[in-house]
């Protein structure tokens, strides 16, 4: 369904170049629903433009749905869908004329298209609201009406960038219901954005990490999680002596430095259900005691972690452009160990 080699885009920008996306590969079989995740700046929406043959790639190749992105531009938009980040309804029609308008654009006959628009009006939940006017609509009604809109022309091959921010977590919740039931009544393979690592964790079968325009990983997301990552054990200690004793029986365990925040180390482990115990009676033997434990599997935010140094939620929380309380990649509760 999609197939890259060696996209490239750069912007030329006052006094330079900005090199948005520096060489992606990128092959997505047919039905598969992928995740594509990476820090503000780091080239997902750049790349989902070339593929949707939107925005001339600088160098590269990719065929999407058949067709080359750059030769036949034509066939590819008439076979996929494309939601961006942007509402996609105008405000002036009533919800199932802009999706009867869509059909005709995309060649349907009048008959052909009120009958196709009242498919996706069904298909999305949004009979109800056929009457009503865009501009009327609920954040997440408006997404739904977003994505009939890019459904209206039967695309074998959706592209959705981000969509479920800025939405509550019911609204974000039901988005994803449509995205899932999309995939299995029709075999729709979907290719994604979105900067909510838990949805991506628990939605997609696959996860690629985009950041700085070069493609970090790509894989399911247990996988990512326990190639690269691995378990995390978290102690507390009662002194900067112990902790200190804490942070150096942990490196010599591990053969890498643990992470050490205050009287709290952490630890990565391959197996933390196993290393635990013995790393409690490394430290009682050092005359340490822990004065609480706690294991924690890895999370997609540990792969990004693994591979950067850096954290793909503390980028996230930065982003000036995200204005949603309900985040929670902005929820950055720190790991309480429970007391051992
Ligand atoms: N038209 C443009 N002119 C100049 N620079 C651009 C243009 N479009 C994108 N960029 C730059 O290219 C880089 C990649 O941007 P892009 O929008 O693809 O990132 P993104 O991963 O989608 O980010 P976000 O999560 O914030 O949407 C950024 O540095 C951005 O500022």
């Amino acid at each position: 369904m999609i197939h890259a080699r060696g996209l490239t885009r750069s912007f030329k920008i006052k006094g330079g170049a900005v090199e948005a996306v520096r060489g992606i590969d990128i092959d997505v079989e047919a039905g598969q629903l992928v995740a594509f995740l990476g820090p503000n700046g780091a080239g997902k929406s750049t790349s989902l433009r070339m593929l949707t043959s939107l925005l001339p790639p600088t160098s590269g190749t990719a065929t999407v749905a058949g067709h080359d992105i750059v030769k036949n531009p034509g066939a590819v938009r008439a076979r996929i869908g494309y939601i961006g980040q942007k509402n996609g309804a105008g405000e002036n029609f009533r919800v199932r004329d802009e999706l009867v308008t869509q059909g005709r654009c995309y060649g349907l006959t009048r008959t052909e298209a009120r009958a196709r628009a009242d498919e996706v009006l069904a298909q999305l939940d949004l009979e109800a609201l056929a009457v009503r006017k865009p501009g009327t609509l609920s954040g997440g009604q408006r997404r739904r009406l977003d994505i009939a809109l890019g459904l209206v022309h039967r695309p074998g091959l959706l592209f959705l960038d981000e969509p479920s921010t800025g939405l509550d977590p019911q609204s974000r919740a039901n988005i994803w219901e449509h995205i899932l039931r999309l995939r299995a009544d029709h075999g729709t393979t979907l290719f994604l954005t979105t900067h909510y690592l838990e949805e991506a964790d628990s939605m997609a079968e696959r996860v690629i990490i985009i950041d700085h325009g070069r493609i970090i990983a790509d894989g399911t997301a247990a996988q990512l999680k326990s190639d690269l990552a691995g378990d995390r054990i978290t102690v507390a200690l009662a002194t900067e002596s112990d902790t200190a004793r804490a942070a150096a029986i942990a490196e010599r365990m591990t053969g890498s430095a643990p992470t050490v925040t205050g009287d709290v180390v952490q630890l990565r482990v391959p197996h933390a259900g196993a290393a635990l115990p013995e790393y409690l009676r490394a430290l009682e033997s050092a005359g340490t005691k822990a004065t609480a434990a706690e294991t924690s599997r890895p999370t997609l935010d540990d792969v990004f972690l693994a591979l950067t140094g850096r954290s793909l939620r503390e980028s996230e929380t930065t982003n000036p452009t995200s204005a949603d309380p309900t985040d929670p990649a902005k929820d950055k509760s720190t790991t309480t160990p429970t007391p051992v």
